[in-house]
């Protein structure tokens, strides 16, 4: 009997020992697994430089990129936005990024600041452009991105008219694909899940393959955009947020849904969400389409400058982009099922012959509509 307390004694001692040594595996693999990931180098001018290790970053020291990072002047500036500017940086000949300068510095945000980076940092999809590494300082943030060569789908399809190029049938539905895909990746497979909150066609980037990657996801969590930056409410962009939002305030994945919807219609139909005419006229993109596709009269509202295009196509995609605006978010599709839908229309192309259209033909019929028919008599 004098053994049982020995037992008990032993058998705890034991189990202690398990689980303090597990512990102790569990944080040191943890900080293995930091310090692979991450280079951590204090910078000259009092801020801090993190790297994410990736196969890009492997042969760059964050000594070099932090100088080269901290040169950059007006002229390597590619853009600017509400969240701030961003630049154009050469490592070497071959090795290019974009670094993102945000406005306002750490001074005034917590650490969840840098959590909430870390995490964007994990994120790697082919359809997500890659956030590399930043640097934080008291005044200012930089972000380090994947270099798009390409430029956003804005100027693609809206740029002034020297900017503006031609974007075919084709590479506008592998566009819509990428960019629903990437954001279905956010909204399905991340844990936790990211809601982006700022789809717009300025924010899907076109890698050198006019592959989409969608962009500044996070950001809109991440820190309150420039108040002086009209077209930004509170997170997001007029002519791309939900109406559910400015009741509620509530950024959700249906919202994203929405936003996405807007972005169809912008690769179907040329316009902006809200273009000149439009406002002209009381009305916007999305109600205009609506109008249309209720009278079926699809190829009216088809950009002019998609040439040949194959109907079927145009009008399936036309379908999903009006479900992704559906009034009632309850009644949206999630991205998955979007990205399914897109997908369909191709693979019911292998099936029956469906008509082609070529809109140059029917140019005279968009210009009437474009310049008169908004908002009044659509026909
Ligand atoms: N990773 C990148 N590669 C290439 N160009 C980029 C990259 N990120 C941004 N740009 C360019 O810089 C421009 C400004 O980008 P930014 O994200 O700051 O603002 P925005 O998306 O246009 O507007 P907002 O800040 O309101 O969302 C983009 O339109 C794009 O042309």
């Amino acid at each position: 009997m004098a053994y049982v307390p020995v037992l008990v004694y032993y058998i705890t001692l034991g189990c202690v020992a398990f689980v303090t040594t597990k512990i102790a595996l569990i944080v040191f693999l943890y900080r293995r697994w930091q310090r692979k990931n991450q280079v951590f180098q204090e910078s000259m001018s009092g801020g801090k430089m993190v790297m994410f290790r990736s196969q890009m970053m492997q042969y760059l020291t964050a000594d070099v990129f932090l100088k080269k990072t901290l040169r950059l002047t007006n002229k390597d500036i590619i853009g600017s936005g509400g969240y701030g500017t961003v630049y154009r940086l050469n490592i070497d000949d071959t090795t290019f990024f974009a670094v993102k300068k945000l406005n306002r510095g750490s001074a005034d945000r917590d650490r969840g600041f840098e959590r909430e980076l870390k995490a964007m940092g994990d994120i790697k999809h082919r359809n997500i452009v890659t956030l590399h590494g930043y640097y934080t300082a008291p005044h200012y943030n930089l972000l380090i991105y994947d270099l798009m060569r390409n430029g956003s789908l804005d100027t693609w399809l809206h740029g002034r008219w020297n900017d503006r190029k031609h974007l075919d049938w084709g590479s506008r539905y592998k566009i819509a694909v990428g960019a629903a895909r990437g954001i279905s990746y956010l909204h399905h497979d991340c844990i936790p899940h990211i809601i982006h909150r700022d789809i717009k066609s300025s924010n899907i980037l076109l890698d050198r393959n006019m592959e989409a990657r969608v962009s500044d996801f996070g950001l809109a969590t991440l820190m309150e955009p420039d108040k002086t930056h009209v077209s930004t409410f509170v997170a997001g962009t007029f002519g791309y947020l939900a109406p559910e939002y400015f009741d509620t305030g509530r950024a959700t994945a249906k919202g994203d849904v929405y936003s996405y919807g807007v972005v169809l219609l912008e690769l179907l139909t040329g316009k902006r969400p809200m273009d000149e005419a439009f406002l002209e006229e009381g009305t916007k993109l999305v109600t205009w389409v609506k109008a249309v596709v209720n009278k079926e009269r699809e190829e009216y509202a088809i950009d002019s400058g998609l040439g040949c295009c194959p109907l079927a196509e145009v009008k399936g995609v036309f379908c999903i982009a009006l479900k992704c605006l559906e009034s009632d978010p309850s009644n949206r599709p999630t991205m998955a099922e979007v990205l399914k839908m897109l997908e369909q229309i191709k693979l019911d192309k292998l099936l029956p012959d469906s008509p082609d259209i070529d809109t140059k033909t029917s140019d005279h019929l968009l210009i009437n509509i474009a310049s008169t028919a908004i908002g009044h008599e659509l026909y």
